[in-house]
């Protein structure tokens, strides 16, 4: 079996929503594709009017085929400290033409006030491993492994674009998708993330590569690259314009500043991925400014690198689960 859905990014490519089915007869609602986290919620009938803002609202009680999972239920935190809580059901759920008939739907009874204001985002898919899925008293699998098993092959791509629709196609590979070929790099799912480590990075065409290994996790649902301190300041250092603006609370450059180089980071055997300047200069501080907010930001406060939407949009990623190893290629 198989399945690929769009993906459209909302403005400035702060998140990437994808169609999915729920229930029967099918509620279609817009979810964020986070292999950043291992649960699947979404916006429910069961919350609290003042948590809604325009999402679309699943019903279990309008789906004969949901059942409750009585005593069960779950809440997650973020990494930038936004939660949801709520219930559990169990129903058939369809991504791009690939049904789970049995997934653990996580309905939400309480969201905090960054969900409520993304009018757009209907609610997560955590694809990261279910050891991390918050479902008590026992945690449940996330969608890719439940239909994992039926794929032609354990594994899904992503294939993020700026400011265009991309794709997600669940097990098999679309040769037409990338160039060149595609590097395997071993994955630490222990935490429940795609874990794992860049040989390096090198900044610009001129820069030497810098033998720094980097451990981060791809994760689809950060927008920005959060890399080591030292990184951004052998980045910025590059820029004219530059500087860490504690007041806007991270690097910010003039967004036309024509010293802005590209950015490469290492995957493994030599080959690099590189992210085009244009890429950081991620959005204007305010409509009147001329200067731009940084893609890339120091990782300091999180402890790991993440590897988010601008530097996953310069590539086409393989999540390969069954044999825990990530695949990167250029496209
Ligand atoms: N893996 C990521 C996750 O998808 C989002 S949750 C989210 C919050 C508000 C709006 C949309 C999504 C949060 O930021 C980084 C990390 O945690």
């Amino acid at each position: 079996d198989r399945g690929s859905v769009q993906n459209s990014p909302k403005s400035y490519d702060v998140e990437y929503l994808m169609p999915v089915s729920l229930g029967t007869p099918a509620q279609q609602l817009n979810l964020d594709l986070d292999t950043g986290s291992s649960d699947f919620w979404v916006f429910s009938t069961l919350l609290k009017e003042s948590m809604i803002n325009g999402q679309t609202l699943y019903d279990p009680n309008a789906s004969t085929t949901a059942d409750k999972m009585e005593g069960y239920s779950w809440k997650i935190t973020y990494g930038d400290q936004s939660y949801s809580s709520g219930d559990v059901y169990v129903d058939t759920v369809t991504i791009g033409d690939l049904t789970v008939s049995t997934q653990a739907v996580e309905a939400a009874r309480e969201v905090s006030e960054e969900f409520t204001a993304d009018s757009d985002n209907d609610g997560l898919v955590g694809l990261g491993f279910g050891i991390i899925n918050t479902v008590m008293p026992y945690k449940q699998k996330t969608f890719f492994e439940k239909a994992m098993p039926g794929l032609d092959s354990p594994v899904f791509t992503a294939d993020l674009k700026s400011g265009a629709p991309g794709r997600y196609n669940f097990g098999y590979i679309d040769d037409g998708a990338y160039t060149g070929n595609i590097t395997y790099v071993p994955v630490n799912s222990s935490d429940g993330f795609w874990s794992w480590v860049s040989p390096g990075f090198q900044v610009g065409t001129t820069g030497s590569f810098n033998n720094t290994r980097i451990h981060g996790i791809a994760d689809t649902g950060t927008t920005l690259l959060l890399l080591p301190e030292g990184v951004c300041e052998a980045f910025y250092g590059r820029i004219a314009s530059a500087k860490y603006d504690a007041s806007q609370g991270g690097y910010t450059f003039e967004c036309n500043d024509s010293t802005t180089p590209d950015f490469y980071f290492g995957t493994g055997n030599g080959q690099m991925i590189r992210i085009p300047g244009s890429y950081l200069a991620y959005s204007k501080i305010d409509t009147s400014s001329l200067r731009c907010f940084g893609g890339m930001q120091s990782d300091s406060g999180v402890g790991f690198t993440i590897w988010g939407d601008i530097a996953l949009k310069a590539a086409f990623i393989v999540f390969d689960q069954g044999s825990e190893r990530l695949g990167w290629a250029e496209k």
